[in-house]
């Protein structure tokens, strides 16, 4: 929120950071658990200007009040909910319940919690933590405008063939070698932006922004790859990256727009050798592998009419 402010201008928000919430759903007359755990973070847009230059708190929304209402409203979710449709439902709460909020942002990050399976059958109560993680945020306007879009962290892929990288610049400074083979290894992080600007458009479906989710990151763990058998050429992380996001755009027509960072994990060859015997020879087999330096790769594909 902006004001003017004694010939200055002011912008100012305040909210609730990493509130953790697990919630528990027990079906009713056996069959399995459900659980969730959820971290939370809240920011209001609201008129208490009043706060900041006349000590008088009394527009303000105590963070305290904002992280007590994220528990609130899991015990009120008697029904299993995606993480997108608790953003939208909270900050939803905030913009009409408070007059002075006029707009919402609720980020929330998803502990990969996966139900475990024993001698291939599903356990009814047992869980296990994952590695990568489902994010979203939802901004939400007293008007009901949303702006809502999910995401995947910490997407780690590796594969040892079918990736090269030639023809890039060659200068005095360039050292690499141009290769078809080599090891491709990269941590994704993704995050999309839904197409519904309003909440009244949000589908009703129950746990669809889940499914999406876990559809967009099979679409990117399938272009990465390729099939089983044989897999699939990348000429650069930047290429197979675009091919994701294209894909995305492709598959899921109610996703706007797409960003992807690919950062480039280098296992770099090993070849060890003194000045007269050769150690270590590498024949694409024995790598050093890094986390540090690393590139960096990040681009946006949005539909013509959508911007992230
Ligand atoms: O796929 C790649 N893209 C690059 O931009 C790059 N730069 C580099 O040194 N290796 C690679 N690999």
């Amino acid at each position: 929120m902006a004001n003017e402010l004694d010939g200055f201008h002011f912008e100012q928000n305040h909210g609730k950071a990493r509130v953790r919430v697990a919630r528990v759903w027990r079906a009713d007359g056996g069959g399995g658990h459900s659980m969730v755990e959820w971290s939370v973070n809240i920011t209001l847009f609201s008129d208490c200007i009043n706060a900041y230059v006349r000590d008088d708190n009394s527009d303000i929304v105590a963070t305290d009040t904002m992280k007590n209402t994220v528990y609130v409203k899991a015990k009120e979710c008697s029904q299993q909910l995606s993480a997108e449709e608790f953003a939208i439902l909270l900050a939803k709460h905030f913009t009409a319940f408070y007059p002075q909020v006029t707009s919402a942002i609720v980020k929330i990050v998803e502990k990969p919690w996966e139900r475990i399976n024993l001698n291939g059958q599903p356990h009814e109560h047992g869980f296990k933590l994952g590695n990568e993680k489902h994010t979203t945020e939802a901004v939400v306007k007293k008007s009901g405008g949303l702006k809502l879009t999910s995401g995947i962290a910490g997407l780690s892929v590796l594969k040892t063939t079918q990736s090269g990288f030639e023809g890039f610049v060659r200068d005095q400074y360039t050292a690499l070698p141009e290769t078809r083979e080599r090891m491709l290894a990269t941590e994704v992080t993704a995050i999309w932006r839904y197409s519904y600007d309003s909440i009244s458009k949000v589908p009703q479906k129950p746990l669809y922004f889940n499914e999406r989710y876990l559809d967009v990151k099979n679409v990117v763990l399938s272009t990465f790859f390729g099939p089983p058998k044989g897999g699939v050429y990348s000429a650069s992380v930047q290429s197979t990256l675009f091919q994701i996001e294209k894909a995305v755009l492709i598959r899921f027509p109610d996703i706007s727009s797409v960003q992807l960072k690919m950062p480039n994990i280098h296992f770099l060859p090993v070849n060890i050798s003194t000045k007269d015997n050769t150690i270590v020879k590498f024949n694409d087999d024995v790598f050093l592998p890094t986390d540090e330096p690393h590139g960096s790769i990040e681009a946006t594909l949005s539909r013509f009419w959508a911007r992230m």
